[in-house]
Parts: C-alpha cells; sequence; structure tokens
C-alpha cells in the first residue's frame, strides 16, 4: 500500500509524510526519518536545479519532481514563474518534443490515442488515464502543427502536458483535474519515421473521413465521461484546426488555442500599445505575415474589435492585408483557406498587384501601421522592411510572435535599434529589459500562455456551457490597466510576474460575461467566490 502511495504523484508527500501518515499508509520504514515541511523540500529542489546548467537538463529535473510529487513541483514553479515559464514551457519545451523518445521515463498521467486502434478503445483509455478523477480540463492536440516546427505525432503530448502545468501555476486548476491527451493519426516527418526510437505510429498521416472519425469519436467520448469538462485543442495542423472549432464551438465548451488564444493575447496586445501611442484603433493599417491557423485567428479577432468600435464590416475588412507563401492573398486565388478568403484582396485595387509576392513590396504599397509575424520563417522583419513601414507611422507596433525562438521573425533588439526605439514590441518568448538610448524597454509577451489559464478557470469556475465570441473578447479588453503606459519603455502587455494575478482578472472577465447572460450550467450567484473556490494551491 505504501509503494502504491510513493509513486502517485497526485498523492505523495515524499519526505513531507508526518510520523503519523508513515504508520497508517504503511510508509514506516520507506522514507529517511526527518519529517520535512513543503517549503524544506522546495528549497531543497531549487537548490539541485540551479546546480543543472543547460535549460534542457533543468527541465528534464523539474519532470521528475512533477513525474513524482504534484504538490511540490507546483510550490516551486508558484515561487519562481518568471524563471520557470521558459524551462517548463516555451521555448524549452520545443527541444522536449523533438526528443520525446530518446528523453521518454514516464508518461506522465496522458492518455496516448491511435488512430490505428478500434474507435471503442477511446473511452477505455480516457477511463484508464482518468482513473477515478474528475476531469475538468483536457488539452488534446494531434500534433500536426506544434509551434512552427513542424508535425510531431505522439511527441507532441509534451506540448499538452506542459500547456497544463501553466494552466495550474498560472490559474490554480487543480492538477488532478486535468487530462493531457495526444492523438496519433500518423505523421509526415520524415525524421520520425526514420527513428529506430520512436514510440508513435510509424506510418503516413492519415487524412480525410477516418481522420475526423477518429477526432470526433475522441469527442464525443470525452464529452460523455466528462461532462463539465472544458476541453482545449492545441497545435492541430491549418487544414483541420478551424473545422473543428467550428464543429464543436456551439455544442461543448471548446477553445482552440492557437485561433482563440492567440487572437486574444495579440488584441490585448494591440490595445496595450495603443493605450501607450495614444492612437485610435479606426486608423490602424494591419498586415498579417502567415496566414494559418494563428494569423487568421488573431485577423478575425482584431477585425471583430473595428466592428464592435462602431466600423462597417466591409470597411473594417480593407485594414486588413494578409500575406502568405505565395505573397499578397488576392480574391482570385483558389488555394485560399476559408479562414483566409474573407480577407483576401482584389487584384484592381493595386497598380503593380503582381508584384506583389513578397513582405517588402507589399509593406511598401500598403504602408501598415501593425505588423504581426505568424509565418515560422526567422529573421524576415529586416531591417529594411522595418525602416520601410516606420517612415510611414509614428509608433510601428511590429509582432513578431513564431516560436520557438528559432523561428521568430525578429528579434526585439533589433527592431528597437531600426526603429530608434520607436516600435512597439510583442513577442512570443520571453525577452529580457532591453537598455537603448538611456531607457529600459520592457517587452510584452505576446504569448497565448498569458491568456489561456485565465480563460479556463473563468469558464470551469462558472461552469459556462460554451465559449463564446463575447467572452473571448471581454478577455482580450481586461488585460488593460495592469501597465503603467505613461513610463518611458512600458511594454504592450503586463508581464509575466503577475501572471497569477492576471489570470484572475481574465477569469473574472469571462466567468462575469457567462453567468450574465445566462450561459452556464449551474446558478452562479457570486463569480469571485466561484473563481476562489475552484483555485488550487500547492499545499499539503
Ligand atoms: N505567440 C503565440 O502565442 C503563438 C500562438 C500560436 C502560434 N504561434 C506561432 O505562429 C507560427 C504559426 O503557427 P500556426 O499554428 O499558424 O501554423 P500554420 O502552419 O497554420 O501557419 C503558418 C502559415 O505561414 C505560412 N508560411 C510559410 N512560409 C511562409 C513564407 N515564406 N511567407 C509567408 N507565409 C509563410 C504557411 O503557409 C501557413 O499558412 C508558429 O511559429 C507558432 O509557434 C505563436
Ligand atoms: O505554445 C506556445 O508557446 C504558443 C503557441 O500556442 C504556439 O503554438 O506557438
Ligand atoms: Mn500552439
Amino acid at each position: 500500500m505504501g509503494y502504491n502511495i510513493l509513486n502517485n504523484p497526485f498523492k505523495n508527500k515524499g519526505t513531507a509524510f508526518t510520523k503519523e501518515e508513515r504508520k497508517e499508509l504503511g510508509l514506516e520504514g520507506m522514507l529517511p526519518p526527518y519529517v520535512q515541511t513543503l517549503q524544506e523540500q522546495t528549497d531543497q529542489a531549487y537548490a539541485q536545479f540551479q546546480t543543472k546548467d543547460s535549460d534542457l537538463e533543468k527541465r528534464i529535473f523539474l519532470m521528475q519532481i512533477f513525474n513524482e510529487n504534484r504538490v511540490l513541483f507546483y510550490k516551486l514553479f508558484s515561487q519562481h514563474v518568471v524563471e520557470f515559464m521558459p524551462i517548463v514551457y516555451d521555448p524549452t519545451i520545443a527541444e522536449t518534443i523533438e526528443n520525446y523518445s530518446e528523453l521518454f521515463v514516464q508518461p506522465q498521467n496522458a492518455t496516448f490515442l491511435s488512430i490505428d486502434d478500434d474507435l471503442d478503445t477511446i473511452k477505455t483509455s480516457l477511463k484508464n488515464a482518468a482513473d477515478g478523477r474528475d476531469i475538468r480540463l483536457i488539452v488534446v492536440t494531434d500534433a500536426e502543427g506544434i509551434l512552427g516546427i513542424g508535425d510531431w505525432a505522439t511527441n507532441g503530448v509534451d506540448i499538452a502536458v506542459g500547456k497544463l502545468m501553466v494552466y495550474t501555476a498560472a490559474a490554480g486548476i487543480d492538477p488532478s483535474q486535468v487530462l493531457p491527451v495526444v492523438l496519433d493519426a500518423g505523421t509526415n516527418n520524415k525524421e520520425l519515421l526514420n527513428d529506430p526510437m520512436y514510440l508513435g505510429n510509424r506510418h503516413e498521416r492519415v487524412y480525410g473521413e477516418k481522420y475526423h472519425k477518429f477526432v470526433d469519436t475522441f469527442v464525443e467520448d470525452a464529452e460523455e465521461l466528462f461532462p463539465d469538462m472544458y476541453l482545449h485543442f492545441e497545435d492541430f495542423g491549418r487544414s483541420n484546426a478551424a473545422e473543428i472549432l467550428n464543429k464543436y464551438k456551439d455544442k461543448y465548451t471548446v477553445f482552440n488555442d492557437d485561433i482563440q488564444g492567440t487572437g486574444i493575447i495579440v488584441l490585448a496586445g494591440i490595445l496595450g500599445a495603443l493605450n501607450i501611442s495614444g492612437e485610435d484603433m479606426k486608423d490602424q493599417i494591419y498586415v498579417s505575415f502567415g496566414a494559418g491557423t494563428a494569423g487568421t485567428g488573431i485577423v478575425s479577432r482584431v477585425y471583430d474589435e473595428f466592428v464592435q468600435e462602431g466600423m462597417d464590416p466591409e470597411e473594417a475588412k480593407k485594414h486588413f492585408y494578409l500575406i502568405d507563401k505565395q505573397g499578397l492573398l488576392f480574391d482570385d486565388d483558389d488555394t485560399l483557406t476559408p479562414e483566409q478568403k474573407p480577407f483576401a484582396r482584389s487584384r484592381d485595387e493595386f497598380d503593380n498587384p503582381d508584384e506583389l509576392t513578397s513582405l517588402e513590396a507589399v509593406v511598401k504599397a500598403v504602408h501598415p501601421t501593425i505588423l504581426v509575424g505568424t509565418s515560422t520563417q526567422p529573421n524576415t522583419f529586416t531591417e529594411d522592411i522595418v525602416k520601410e513601414m516606420a517612415a510611414h507611422c509614428e509608433r510601428p507596433i511590429i509582432f513578431p510572435i513564431s516560436n520557438p525562438t528559432k523561428l521568430a521573425e525578429a528579434k526585439a533588439e533589433d527592431l528597437l535599434k531600426w526603429t530608434d526605439g520607436k516600435a512597439l514590441i510583442g513577442t512570443g518568448i520571453p525577452v529580457k529589459d532591453i537598455e537603448y538610448n538611456g531607457t529600459t524597454y520592457q517587452i510584452g509577451q505576446a504569448n497565448n500562455a498569458l491568456v489561456y489559464p485565465g480563460l479556463g478557470l473563468g469558464a470551469i469556475a462558472s461552469t459556462a456551457s460554451v465559449l463564446d465570441d463575447e467572452m473571448i473578447s471581454a478577455a482580450a479588453h481586461s488585460l488593460g490597466g495592469i501597465v503603467d503606459t505613461d513610463k518611458p519603455g512600458a511594454a504592450v502587455l503586463p508581464p509575466v510576474s503577475k501572471l497569477d494575478q492576471f489570470s484572475t482578472t481574465v477569469a473574472k472577465a469571462v466567468a462575469d460575461s457567462a453567468v450574465k447572460r445566462g450561459l452556464t450550467r449551474e446558478d452562479i450567484k457570486d463569480v469571485d467566490q466561484a473563481i476562489e473556490d475552484t483555485k488550487w494551491e500547492p499545499k499539503y
């Protein structure tokens, strides 16, 4: 019996089990005699953490603690949020995904579903992994588009595990109520298919009817088993992500992080930038470099903001220029995705439409005030392009947000240098403060991790039956007012050090919106109380 408890990360306290507990649980003689407090365990673990040289080693060490003792892991995480975020999450997580099979030690309570198994095994698998726990939150990925690093199939389970870690650290979601799920539908990644150590299915990725049946069965089974659950989709491929979200968004409480989470954080960053510059939304011209899942998700959110502010919908569309591999997207292109189509431009609008095949040409032609990069193409916001943009607007808003670090369209430091400190910047990964010309610039992190935990907390606490556009818009607006915008070098978004605080702010905005419009399963009388009651704290 004692052995089972020491091996259950939801129950294990390790050296913190008291003498009485050791007796009661059959742990006598199984631990060293001294009984540690949680803080002593935390200090000891942090000291060990500090002896690790590389970020990857640090992450592996933290995962060991996570695997053994969730309370200790989250206590440690909560005391070092700013330091741990880039280790536990993006960018270091990319390295562990690429090397998942080589680094594998244990399955971390995830559910591994395979398209090669009978569909009726899905329910059993979910039940097995949940092991009787009351699951309120699932992060599911099919890993076709992990960050910007491509198709990693089973290895992608790490993104589900990692996103859930951030949910708990940032918003206090009870770690025993979460379930990471990976859907292995094969992979088009040759490197994986040829890797003798690869732990996933060794065949090409399956699309079409069989794939959709697989996803649909998972969704329906998960909803049946866990009816109070909030379902977060992560890093699905461009051809499936929006389709799956649209299928379920009016039926269940579902969320696509890359489409909706990224839309919220970038809109919040733009609102923050406009607060600093004192400019109006209606005067902005927006260029999206990379019009895939995230790019079009953001455009749709920012477009809704124009319309909400009173602009005519057709007029609002004219403020957007989408660029993908082929260049500026035109309406005569039959390869456009359904999400790109509404924003495609007409060739008649330009004297030189056939020349608009590069970012540089488009920036020259349309003079954007906002440039967002979701292209996965590193260093594509060049000095020439950025200077050209800055020549036509006072405070260019530039968000190179492709992840991980090696894929970012530009570095914050260069953007400041090229614009003489004028650029209002958001990055995907954390960036240290930058000294430039006597001013300390703080750089906002435009990563959906700053909003999805609060969004989930708000939806779970309020028992929201769906997550709709009004709740999403409320979340984007709730992040304003936290940064002192009068300070020179102020960031466009609040700092990660306040993550727990503004997760609560986001949660309140979302829960209020759901409760006010009667979109909750239960009758919630007091939103603040419901949020407090939902939050879990790491303690024994
Ligand atoms: N910071 C954040 O919170 C956040 C959130 C989501 C996605 N992202 C990042 O955004 C990037 C894209 O993610 P996604 O989910 O949209 O992927 P995606 O594959 O759906 O979209 C990428 C798009 O870029 C296009 N593209 C490729 N090469 C190009 C080029 N040379 N010029 C112009 N466009 C090009 C692709 O055709 C595709 O449409 C990733 O690096 C991801 O990490 C960041
Ligand atoms: O995972 C991240 O860091 C953000 C985002 O969801 C991405 O896909 O890049
Ligand atoms: Mn993602």
